[in-house]
């Protein structure tokens, strides 16, 4: 027998291995026996590697085929010489009977076992290659030869019988006997060895189907000899701990199980050992060797237990699930709403902080799509884009209305993420779901806090820029007109001194209420200051429909307010500018309604007046001022005038006003009418009211040898330079530098600084006071001239102003005045100046209704320093 390797790994044998002895010396006869040996031999081997019927069916087609052609080759030879002896016939007959028995055999297909039928096939071919091709075929072949060689047939085949019997036919005899017990033999060996391959193959294939299954499982395996340790430790219980623990942290010195897990471990593993449990499952946390915790699931199973049921052997895994603990607790016990879909967006687990937002339980949400989540309230825009996003770059996320369970709208977070599958296809979305709805309410009252006015709701100065921007594009494309209000409220402020704060708050909203009523819905109002409001009267067909909702605007804020017991009166001036005639830009047209409001208050208030083009022509030339203001400072182009205060009790002159004087290089002397306002409005009032203190007290350093003791220069501060504390700061340490009193100093401060009622101007009043400096307040009696003030800051002066002095006669009202306000101020141990005194006889009216200093062109014109020096002391004329 030879082993031969095949291609399919089978190990291939000859259980026949062919012998010269087996040729009868006809080549064509030859070559077709060994084609039978090779089919015997094929057989053999599919018969030991276990058959099947492909291969019953193969064989026994190659069979017939053999027969076929061989039997008819074969009989050709021996009917040559033979044709009408009776061995022929029977040689035939024995070939037929080979044919009907291959027949048999293949009839008993689908009713044995094949490998039955396989062997019988083996054993009929065996004995038909020993008896008829080692003998009958052989015996006429040595015929045939004899008969080729000049002998008759009875000659040849008397020698045959003579070569075929004796030692020839002892030798076929044994050869025969042998190869027939060697081959049912081999055929069991071979079979034997076969299955104990095949057994150990399948062995082996399942190791490693196991071995893969727990490597790719991140798992270990246990086999735990119960018995057997339970002699070396205290309990069953521990000994698996030990185990668990020596796989995972390898350096076992003690139980490493977290000391919360270990009473349910123990307990599992009792209930499995009992066997009232068919596993043992426990998770629970490790020691790892690094210090951390380490989540472990351990599964076994008794595998066998004693005649009394007592467990002897366990077997089991366990893994390391951190991650996947950890990513469970992150799962359970997020704040955020989560849910994983599949790859058709149909639900497959939510969390507990999902079921809390949406007020859905998990059994409700599985399987759907979560689109019963959203609100209409989102544009199909939005989860079109949503789609196209996910799809492009695999996660989205927005903020955005969704539906409870209860039908409640919720604002919510939400971003979606897809997970990939081998192919890179999605196979999960994931989304993470936050409600929002408070962080959304609060920012939009920031929101609204922003760009809305508390009091009357309406939009604020910021938010009405925003409006007439969008009105001026909106307007442009259509080639349209639209008008701009400046709507100031007249005696507002009395209300709000004399009533109340509060008073005046719901005067402000009544108001705003009756403006409201006065305009369409498609126009616009906006409070833009304290009583200031503004509003774009749009869609503007002809501009005389302006004059009546103006008008409208004043007669209807005209008629008394009741609030509480009182009856209030205000009214409105009411400045008008034309987009675009009369501007084109936001800021622009705002300032062009605010000059011509300021026109129609100047013109007696309750009334409005549009912007023009002298106010444009202004609004040039003060734009062309403001330029040239820039450098006049540093140009020297300022330069401080004097007017002397004079000492009505005594004539003296014991005090100056500075006042500011531009001289342009091109335009000539310039008065701070003109200018003062448009430094104030570029800030650049700071660094000139800087440069008027250092000259003042420069000029005080040069007439200190020739003023008398007191002598003072008072110096007009804008309530801006108030904002500025520093400088305040440096006027101190500049007094200080150079050894100046503060008492020669007085600063003149108007009443609209006090009405701010800062509490900053408070206390920088009360510096300047701490170091001697007095203050005056200008313009007296033109304002609300409210006690309060005197009463509440700490004020020196008052300067009753020009307007009650140029109308001074006896017994006319502004005496009345002159005379009130002066018992006042002395009350409250106040002294007083008058300003514009240009008469004899308004200084002597003033004198004695006791006012104590007077100004005016009576006494001097505001004069140069050098002009001015006359006045002090040691001056001569
Ligand atoms: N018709 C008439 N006018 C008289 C008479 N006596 C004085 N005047 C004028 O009345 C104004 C008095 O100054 P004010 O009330 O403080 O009013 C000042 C003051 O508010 C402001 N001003 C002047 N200089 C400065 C300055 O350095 N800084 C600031 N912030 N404002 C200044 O400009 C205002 C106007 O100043 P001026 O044009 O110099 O006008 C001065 C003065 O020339 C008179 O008998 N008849």
């Amino acid at each position: 027998m030879r082993a031969v390797e095949t291609e399919n790994s089978i190990e291939s044998f000859e259980i026949f291995p062919w012998d010269k002895n087996f040729e009868t010396g006809i080549a064509l006869i030859d070559e077709q026996h060994q084609k039978l040996v090779q089919i015997l031999n094929h057989l053999a081997v599919h018969l030991a590697n276990r058959s099947s019927k492909k291969i019953l069916n193969e064989v026994f087609d190659e069979l017939f085929d053999y027969a076929d052609y061989h039997f008819k080759a074969e009989e050709e030879v021996w009917r040559k010489y033979l044709l009408n002896d009776e061995s022929f016939n029977s040689h035939e007959k024995t070939h037929k009977s080979f044919i009907s028995h291959v027949i048999d055999l293949r009839g008993r297909e689908g009713r044995e076992d094949y490998d039955q039928i396989m062997q019988d096939t083996v054993g009929f071919l065996t004995h038909w290659l020993a008896y008829h091709i080692l003998d009958n075929d052989k015996r006429m072949a040595k015929v045939i030869l004899a008969i080729e060689n000049g002998k008759s047939v009875t000659q040849a085949k008397q020698s045959a019988h003579e070569e075929m019997s004796g030692s020839m036919q002892l030798l076929i005899e044994t050869v025969l006997k042998m190869y027939d017990s060697l081959s049912s033999r081999t055929m069991d060996l071979m079979r034997e060895k076969t299955l104990r391959k095949q057994a150990e193959q399948a062995l082996l294939e399942n190791e490693e189907k196991w071995r893969f299954v727990f490597e790719s499982n991140h798992e270990e395996v246990w086999d735990w000899d119960i018995q057997k340790s339970n002699e070396t430790h205290h309990s069953v219980e521990n000994t698996l701990v030990h185990i668990i623990d020596r796989e995972l942290v390898q350096d076992f010195s003690s139980s490493r199980i977290h000391p919360d897990d270990i009473a349910l471990v123990k307990h599992h593993l009792q209930l499995h050992l009992d066997g009232k449990t068919p596993f043992f499952t426990s998770k629970h946390r490790l020691l790892h060797k690094d210090g951390s915790w380490t989540w472990v699931l351990s599964r076994g199973k008794v595998v066998s237990r004693n005649e009394q049921g007592l467990a002897l052997r366990m077997v089991g895994t366990h893994s390391d699930i951190t991650e996947r603990e950890l990513a469970s607790i992150i799962f359970r016990a997020s704040s955020q709403g989560m849910m994983i879909s599949d790859k058709d967006n149909r639900i497959i687990s939510v969390n507990p902080a999902f079921t809390e937002i949406t007020g859905y339980p998990p059994a409700e949400v599985i399987g759907k799509d979560p689109k019963f989540l959203a609100s209409e309230r989102n544009s199909k825009e939005l989860y079109r884009k949503m789609w196209d996003e996910i799809n492009e770059i695999g996660h989205w996320q927005a903020e955005l209305w969704n539906r409870n369970r209860s039908g409640k709208e919720f604002y919510s977070y939400l971003s979606i993420n897809t997970v990939l599958d081998d192919q890179n296809q999605i196979d999960h979305y994931i989304g993470l779901l936050s409600d929002i709805t408070d962080k959304k309410i609060n920012e939009d009252l920031v929101l609204r806090h922003a760009n809305y006015d508390v009091l009357t709701n309406l939009p604020n100065r910021r938010m009405f820029f925003t409006l007439l921007d969008t009105e001026i594009k909106r307007t442009r494309r259509r080639q349209a007109q639209f008008g701009l209000f400046f709507i100031d409220l007249d005696h507002f402020k009395e209300v709000n001194d004399s009533l109340s704060h509060e008073i005046g708050d719901r005067l402000l909203i009544d108001a705003t209420r009756r403006m409201q009523n006065c305009i369409r819905e498609s126009d616009a109002i906006a409070r833009i200051g304290g009583d200031e409001f503004a509003m774009i009267i749009s869609e503007l067909g002809y501009t005389s429909r302006l004059d009546s909702i103006a008008q409208n605007i004043i007669d209807e804020l005209s008629k008394p307010f009741k609030i509480d017991v009182n009856q209030i009166y205000i009214s409105a001036s009411i400045g008008i500018t034309i987009y675009p005639d009369d501007g084109e830009e936001a800021s622009s047209l705002l300032k062009n309604a605010d000059q011509a409001m300021y026109r129609a208050k100047k013109s007696g208030r309750s009334r409005f007046s549009y912007f023009t083009s002298e106010m444009q022509a202004a609004s040039i030339k003060r734009q062309f001022l403001l330029g040239d203001l820039r450098n006049a400072l540093s140009s020297n182009q300022f330069e401080l005038v004097y007017q002397p205060v004079i000492d009505l009790s005594n004539g003296s002159v014991g005090k100056a006003e500075a006042l500011l004087r531009w001289k342009h290089p091109e335009r000539g002397m310039i008065l701070p009418a003109e200018f003062i306002s448009l430094a104030e409005e570029s800030g650049l009032i700071i660094d000139i009211g800087n440069w008027v203190f250092d000259e003042v007290m420069r000029q005080l350093v040069e007439w200190s040898d020739r003023t008398c003791e007191g002598f003072q220069i008072s110096i007009n501060k804008s309530p801006l330079q108030f904002r500025n504390r520093i400088a305040h700061q440096q006027w101190l340490q500049q007094l200080k530098k150079l050894q100046l009193h503060g008492s020669s100093v007085v600063v003149e401060i108007t009443e609209n600084l006090l009405m701010e009622n800062e509490s900053s101007v408070h206390e920088q009043l009360l510096v300047f006071r701490d170091h001697n400096i007095e203050v005056a307040l200008d313009d007296f009696g033109t304002g609300y001239s409210s006690l309060s003030y005197l009463k509440d800051f700490h004020i020196d002066f008052i300067k009753i102003d020009q307007s009650f002095v140029r109308n001074l006669e006896e017994d006319s009202q502004e005496m009345i005045l002159c005379e009130a306000m002066i018992a006042m101020a002395h009350k409250l141990g106040i002294k007083v100046i008058a300003e514009g005194v240009e008469t004899e006889s308004q200084m002597q009216l003033l004198k004695h209704s006791g006012c104590d200093y007077a100004q005016g062109y009576f006494y001097s014109k505001p004069v140069s320093a050098g002009e001015f020096e006359r006045y002090l002391p040691d001056a001569e004329g």
